[in-house]
Formats: structure tokens, sequence, C-alpha cells
């Protein structure tokens, strides 16, 4: 394909007379080959700029980098933004893409949306495909691409990839990190969802305000300008101001929730009552009010059950096709997961909570169903928001029965002090590093009245350990250890 095809597309302006077939798009040197386009980035850990050479020496046809930048040997495609300006050209160049795009953003709740979205547009009899945190998930399976939003390059050929087998729907989950670094761009995105805005990652984006402002890209700069945005609406000021960026950009509002528009911009919530399995739901859309049996359980599932509706209907889905398939969903991997069911009677419980707002959320969800005690069994990650730890530990000394402090995922971080920052404020907790043996000794003390809670990890396959050189991921499946935990004396090898 030829480079000026490519910048006439994405409007960006070549060096004159400058001209190449390009065969790719690459942002790492080592993935460079003959025709390649390379994306020169500074990051957080090395400056991409540095490969620049190598990329060349490779057979890298083009570069995009900042102007100051010194390339010899391959065209210079400058730019005050590099990431921006390569996704564009990018975009171009990895196509087709499906008919229709849909994105989530939020602190909580991104992972189990997406999910859903798919799942509704599956049962409505589209083919439908979600990425995000558990991977691309097709109508065939689901494959792994060990980042929430992978980097543009995968993102993008996974995208066309989907087009290609015919998938025409796409719900993905857009992270603050991969909305400032740029990682979804250059596609035509007709609706997003916002679910709710709280503490987490502030080891990347420093403020509140800046992980705000990081997601509201997607709102601000992301989608269509004849987007709708699905807001779940009542959870924090946050979502107040999150909507007054839609309005800016006159994009259409559609709220979701106690406060939701009962007309056809929102769907509200009208009594949401929890049942032995799951929960019902009395809802109002377009004048229709509706009962809807959903299989889950959880307030904050009906929160990311309702969004998905609410992105479904704004990108053409029929009501009650719509809601009909909201009471059929199937569960979310790893959130709210009934792994087990201890001899002694006690149920454990899966869940992703890794932010304090989400410990709360798993909290509250499960509390309704204990009738003795409620046993909590999580940690937090190494190398990610300190600050995260204590809040998190507060939440679960005050909202649970029995508290312990396990490890999860200490990466390049000495693991006792991880805990150790958790244990300050999570009174009378009991401290067991080992995640095992914590798991074990949750399901020890439990009687048949109790639930066991265990949260950080949901669908996660391992624990990392060290970083750099020395980082290792020794194989661990909180659900396969609850299980190995529960059996019988011997059962287990
Ligand atoms: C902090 C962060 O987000 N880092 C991500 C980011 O790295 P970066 O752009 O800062 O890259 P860098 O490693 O400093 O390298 C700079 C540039 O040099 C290039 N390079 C590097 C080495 C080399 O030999 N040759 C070369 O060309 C790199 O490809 C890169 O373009 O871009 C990389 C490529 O896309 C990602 O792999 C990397 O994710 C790291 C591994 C990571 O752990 N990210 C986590 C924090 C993350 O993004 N998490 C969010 C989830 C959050 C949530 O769910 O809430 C996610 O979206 O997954
Ligand atoms: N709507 C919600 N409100 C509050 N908490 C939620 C909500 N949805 C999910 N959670 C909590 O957050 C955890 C993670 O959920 P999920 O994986 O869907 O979120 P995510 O935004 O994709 O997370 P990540 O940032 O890791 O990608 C759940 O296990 C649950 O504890
Ligand atoms: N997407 C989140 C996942 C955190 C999960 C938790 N198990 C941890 O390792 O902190 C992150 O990368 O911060
Ligand atoms: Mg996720």
């Amino acid at each position: 394909m030829k480079l000026s095809v490519l910048a006439d597309a994405a409007n960006t302006a070549l060096p004159l007379g400058s001209e190449a077939n390009v065969t790719g798009f690459a942002i790492d040197n080592r993935k460079v080959a003959p025709g390649t386009v390379f994306g020169a980035f500074q990051g957080a850990k090395v400056n991409g700029e540095d490969f620049i050479p190598a990329a060349i020496e490779a057979g890298a046809v083009a570069i995009v980098a900042r102007a100051e930048v010194n390339v010899e040997g391959a065209i210079h495609i400058k730019s005050d933004e590099p990431r921006q300006t390569f996704a564009l050209l990018a975009a171009q160049f990895f196509k087709p893409a499906p008919k229709t795009i849909v994105a989530v953003t939020g602190t909580n709740g991104k992972t189990s949306t997406v999910e859903m979205t798919r799942q509704i547009w599956r049962m409505s009899g589209e083919r439908a495909a979600s990425i995000g945190t558990l991977g691309v998930t097709t109508p065939d399976g689901s494959v792994s691409t060990g980042l929430t939003t992978p980097d543009i390059v995968t993102f993008l050929a996974n995208m066309s990839g989907l087009a290609r087998e015919g998938v025409t729907h796409v719900a993905y989950e857009a992270s603050s990190h991969g909305l400032s670094q740029y990682r979804n761009e250059g596609l035509s995105v007709s609706a997003a969802g916002f679910t709710n805005f709280s503490r987490d990652h502030l080891d990347y984006h420093t403020t509140m305000d800046e992980y705000f402002l990081a997601k509201m890209r997607l709102i601000d700069e992301v989608v269509d300008d004849d987007a709708t945005i699905v807001f779940w609406t009542g959870s924090s000021e946050w979502t107040v101001r999150a909507i007054e960026h839609a309005q800016k950009r006159n994009l259409r509002v559609f709220t979701v929730g106690e406060q939701g528009e009962k007309g056809r911009n929102g769907i509200r919530l009208l009594t949401h009552t929890p049942t032995q399995l799951g929960q019902e739901l009395e809802i109002e859309h377009d004048g229709q009010i509706r009962k809807i049996n959903l299989p889950l359980i959880g307030a904050y599932q009906s929160a990311n059950a309702l969004v998905a509706a609410g992105l479904v209907l704004a990108t053409g889905g029929d009501a009650s096709m719509t809601f009909d398939a909201v009471a059929r969903l199937q569960p979310v991997r790893g959130r709210l997961e009934r792994a087990v069911i201890t001899q002694a009677g006690a149920p454990v419980y899966i869940d992703y909570a890794h932010t304090p707002d989400a410990l709360e959320s798993a909290i509250t969800a499960l509390r309704p169903h204990v009738k003795g005690k409620l046993i909590t069994v999580f940690g937090a990650g190494g190398d990610r928001d300190q600050g995260k730890r204590s809040e998190m530990g507060r939440v679960a000394a005050e909202q649970s029965d029995v508290v312990i402090v396990t490890d999860d995922n200490p990466r390049g971080e000495e693991p006792s002090a991880i805990r150790a920052e958790i244990m300050a404020t999570a009174n009378g907790a009991q401290e067991i590093g080992d995640r095992r043996a914590a798991i074990a000794a949750a399901i020890a003390q439990a009687g048949g009245k109790d639930i066991i809670l265990i949260a950080g990890k949901g669908h996660e396959q391992g624990q990392i350990i060290g970083s750099g050189e020395s980082m290792r991921v020794l194989p661990f499946d909180d659900v396969s250890v609850a299980r190995e935990c529960a059996a019988p004396q011997g059962a287990s090898e």
C-alpha cells in the first residue's frame, strides 16, 4: 500500500516528494520488517527514539517521531503527538474494521460491561466480539493479549482480523493507560459507556484529575461526532463532570440507573430486589416498564448489565430483544464467580476487586447473602498505586467480619512491605503471605453460615513475582486453589 494514500486518508502531512510502499506497522524495532512504518515513542521505561537507527537498519521506510528527532535513511513523519499520528495512519492500513464499535471506560466494570454487551449482541443474532482484560473473545473462543487495551498495532490488527472473519459488532475496554497512550484510535466508535470513577492507578496518573482527564479523551476525542455516551448515574460527582464533557461536544447522552432517563435516552432502574440466585430488576425505557430477572448476584452486575443494554440500544438494538437477553446473561469469569461450597457449607466467591471501591462493591454484593460471617481474603499488587492499599485495608476491615491479608502479584516489591501497608488500616486482620495458605485458612475457619470472598485476582492464572529479568509468573488460579483447599483431605494431589 502506498504511504501517500494512507497519509491522505489520515490527513497527515508527508515531507515533500516522499513515497514508499508500506507493508506493515510496528512500535517495537524488533518487529520491523522491510517496508514497515515505525512509531518511535518516548515510553515510561525506555525511549523508543533510541531504536530509530535499528528500525531503519531492519528496513523501516518511514518513522513517525517528534520533529526534533534525527532520522536518516527513511521518511520522517513529524508530529507533536507521534502516538496519535501513528495510530491514525495505521488505522488506514488495517482495514476493514467492524461496522459497529463501542468502547467502555470507567474505573471498575469495564470487562464485565464489554463481555455483557457482546453476549447481548450474540443473543440478538449478531456476530459479536469483545476486546479487554479477558483478551479477544469471539464467537469461536477467547485469546489473551496480556493487556486490557492491547498496543495500537495489536488492537488495529485484531479489529481488522475480526472484520475479515465476519464479526460486525465489537465492544472494547478503554483503559486510562490505553487512552493516554493512544492505544485505540482511528476507528469509528459509535457509542461509549462510562461505568464509574474512583481511585486507581495513581502511580501512573499522579492525581485523580489527571486520571479522570485521561478517561475523558474517550469522550472528547475518540468517539464519533454523532456518538451516544451511556452513563451509569448516581455513582459520583465525577459522572456529572463526565456528562458535561459529552454535552460540550453535543453528543447524545443516555443515562442509566436510579436517576436514568425514563424515555428514549435512558433506562431508569425503578426497583432492585436481590433473590437467591440473582436479582429482580424493574426498569423503565422509552415509556415502557419491564421486569427482568437478572441471573447474576451483586448490585454492581446489574449496573454493568444495564450499561451494556444501553450500548446495544444506542447502536440500534431492539428493546424487547435486548432486555430479554439481559435476563439470560451468563456470569463473567472471575467476577463474583462461585468457585466451590466448602464441606462446612460456606460458598467461596472469587472476585477481581482490586480497588477500594471495587472491594466495597464486592462485599456489599455478598452481604445480603451472609447469615454468619463474611471472610475476606485479599492483597494488593506490587508496582501499582501504593496509596490504594491502606484504603483497601480499611474498607475490608470495616465491612467484613474476618479479614486475611495475603499476596497479590508482588512484582518488583517486597511482599511483606505491601502487606504491612494494608495491615496498618485493616484492624484485627490476620496476615498470611502465601496465597494458597491464606485461602486454606479461610476455608478451614468458615462455618456453614459463612461466605468467603477471595478478591483481587479474578480470572488471573498466575502470581507475578519479581520484575525485569528476574520476573517469574507462578501458576496460580484462585478458583482451582479454592476447590483444592475445599476438597476432602487426600482427594486432591
Ligand atoms: C506503563 C505502560 O502502560 N506501559 C505500556 C507502554 O509502554 P511504553 O510506551 O511506556 O513503552 P516502553 O516500554 O517505555 O518503551 C517505549 C517504546 O520503545 C519501544 N521499544 C522498546 C524496547 C526495544 O527494544 N525496542 C523498542 O522499540 C516500545 O515498543 C515502546 O514503543 O506500552 C507498551 C506497548 O504497548 C506496553 O507493553 C506497556 O505496558 C506495560 C507492560 C504495563 O504493565 N502496562 C499496564 C500498567 C497497563 O497498561 N495496564 C492497563 C490496565 C489498567 C486497567 O485495567 O485499569 C492496560 O490497558 O492493560
Ligand atoms: N459497576 C461497578 N461498580 C463498582 N465495582 C464494580 C463494578 N463492576 C465491577 N466492579 C468490581 O470491580 C471488579 C473488576 O470488574 P471488571 O473486571 O469488570 O472491571 P475493569 O474495569 O475491567 O477492571 P480493570 O481495570 O482491571 O480492567 C469486579 O470484580 C468487582 O469487584
Ligand atoms: N489492570 C489492573 C489489574 C490489577 C490486578 C491485581 N491482581 C494486581 O496485580 O494488582 C492493573 O494492572 O493494575
Ligand atoms: Mg478490565
